[in-house]
């Protein structure tokens, strides 16, 4: 069977999906969603409302109605999820059954020094907490995602992934 033309972005709050994404997809001259952007469009609010309003169950919710969503449209895009988003409701089956997933995978070290540089506001899992703080829940959430990210079909590693190795990789799957 054919593989679709549907690329879907995972990994680690910071690691890079939506930046890569929206690169990768201007390289391929594929279409472009953030499923985060998506949910905020969609829903009128922010991430961040979402979540202090609501609760995570209820962005938790919204998170797989729209991947659902985005995920069965016509092929040819790249589709940058949440850190969360694999992990939740048999995410991930959904995606492996309809995209070709990758994982970037981005050492703590890294991620550690991207979130603390971006602005806590647009991250609420990260909101208010300091350096020590971000660690822990950086090791916490890791301990639980790593099971989902590690099905992915992709992975690639390291804290300067470009999106000329990520083409390359995509192009020796597809072949193969
Ligand atoms: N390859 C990279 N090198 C350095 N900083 C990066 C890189 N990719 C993304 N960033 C920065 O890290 C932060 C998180 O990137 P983002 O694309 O939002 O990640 P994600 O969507 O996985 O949470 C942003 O401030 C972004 O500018
Ligand atoms: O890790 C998570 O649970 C989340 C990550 C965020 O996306 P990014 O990974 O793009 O930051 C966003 O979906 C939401 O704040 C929850
Ligand atoms: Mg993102």
């Amino acid at each position: 069977m054919r593989t679709p033309l549907k690329i879907v972005l995972v990994g680690m709050p910071g690691s890079g999906k939506s930046t890569f994404g929206k690169a990768l997809a201007m390289q391929l001259n594929f279409a472009f969603i953030d499923l985060d952007e998506a949910i905020e469009k969609g829903e009128s609010k922010t991430i961040r409302e979402i979540f202090e309003v609501e609760g995570e169950g209820r962005f938790r919710e919204l998170e797989t109605l729209y991947l659902t969503k985005v995920i069965s449209g016509v092929e040819g895009f790249v589709l940058s999820t949440g850190g969360g988003t694999p992990c939740f409701n048999d995410n991930m089956e959904l995606i492996n059954e309809q995209a070709v997933s990758v994982y970037l995978e981005v050492s703590h070290e890294e991620l550690l020094k991207r979130l603390a540089k971006d602005q806590a506001s647009k991250r609420p899992m990260f909101a208010g907490m300091d350096r020590g703080e971000i660690i822990l829940k950086l090791k916490n959430l890791y301990a639980q995602r790593e099971y989902f990210y590690r099905r992915a079909k992709i992975k690639l590693s390291g804290d300067d992934i470009s999106t000329e190795l990520l083409i390359s990789e995509l192009m020796s799957f597809f072949r193969n």
